[in-house]
């Protein structure tokens, strides 16, 4: 079992953790390295864990303990972390507040993203609505459509302005995340203009592929992908 040091510890061992985050660049880990994407999938599971551990007051905790609640391995939880120059304590353990902040530092979680959702229909409202992002550090800045029917609306606090003024609106609620949430024959056209208008990280729900150019990010959300992953296991175990 590798030795864990406490975080305050590794500050002094690991003078310079070269932790970075550039808007719509990767992160980095401690060594520059790019950071594994499951590892980065990994870290967002740690930090629920974290803040479920905030929540009910508990102060430390140790890596096993974390792994348990972030349905990980203690082993794989100890290198991802070691990727960031982070360790625990022996005996001691991780301080939850640390960590949470030195996960949160090497996402990129620190500073609030300014989002805007394309595509007010069902999915684009639905998402709009939902109060969890404000305090993961995403904040709905701007809701568009192109349907005249749906411009003018209004979903929470925000009113769905008009695709046209999407220049204007990208620059003026100073957007740096775009959420596409449009049938799949308008996303590639959409996702052009936004790259054009400087977004470089692109969250697609449409069920086709785009194309971005170097230093766009872009991820996909596909729940019929999910799904159909589901159904084929299921079927394994009905046999
Ligand atoms: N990835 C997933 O898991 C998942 C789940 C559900 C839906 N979807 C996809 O998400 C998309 C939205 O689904 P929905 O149910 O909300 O559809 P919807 O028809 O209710 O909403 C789509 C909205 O996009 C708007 N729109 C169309 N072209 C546009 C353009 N060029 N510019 C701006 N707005 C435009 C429409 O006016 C409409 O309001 C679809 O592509 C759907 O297939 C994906």
């Amino acid at each position: 079992m590798p030795t864990e040091h406490h975080p305050a510890d590794a500050d002094q061992a690991v003078p310079e953790l070269g932790l970075d985050m550039i808007e719509g660049q990767p992160v980095t880990g401690s060594l520059g390295r790019i950071l594994p994407e499951a590892t980065l999938a990994r870290l967002t599971q740690y930090l629920r864990a974290l803040n479920a551990m905030q929540a009910r007051g508990d102060e430390q905790t140790s890596s096993g303990v974390l792994a348990a609640e972030a349905g990980v391995n203690p082993a794989i939880l100890r290198k991802d972390l070691s990727l960031l120059g982070s360790y625990g304590t022996r005996g001691v353990g991780y301080v939850v507040m640390e960590l949470t902040e030195h996960i949160s530092k090497a996402m990129g979680l620190l500073r609030q993203w300014r989002v805007a959702i394309i595509g007010a229909g069902n999915l684009g409202r639905a998402l709009s609505g939902y109060g969890g992002f404000r305090s993961r550090g995403f904040e709905i800045v701007a809701l568009l459509d192109s349907a005249p029917e749906v411009v003018g609306t209004v979903v929470g606090d925000l009113q769905v302005q008009d695709i046209a003024d999407m220049d204007e609106i990208l620059a003026s609620a100073e957007v740096n995340i775009a959420v596409l949430s449009v049938p799949g024959g308008a996303a590639q056209d959409l996702c052009n203009k936004l790259v054009e208008r400087g977004v470089r990280s692109i969250l697609s729900f449409a069920p086709v592929v785009l194309q971005v150019p170097t230093g766009v990010n872009l991820r996909k959300v596909d729940l019929a992908t999910e799904l159909q992953i589901l159904a084929y296991h299921a079927q394994n175990l009905d046999t």
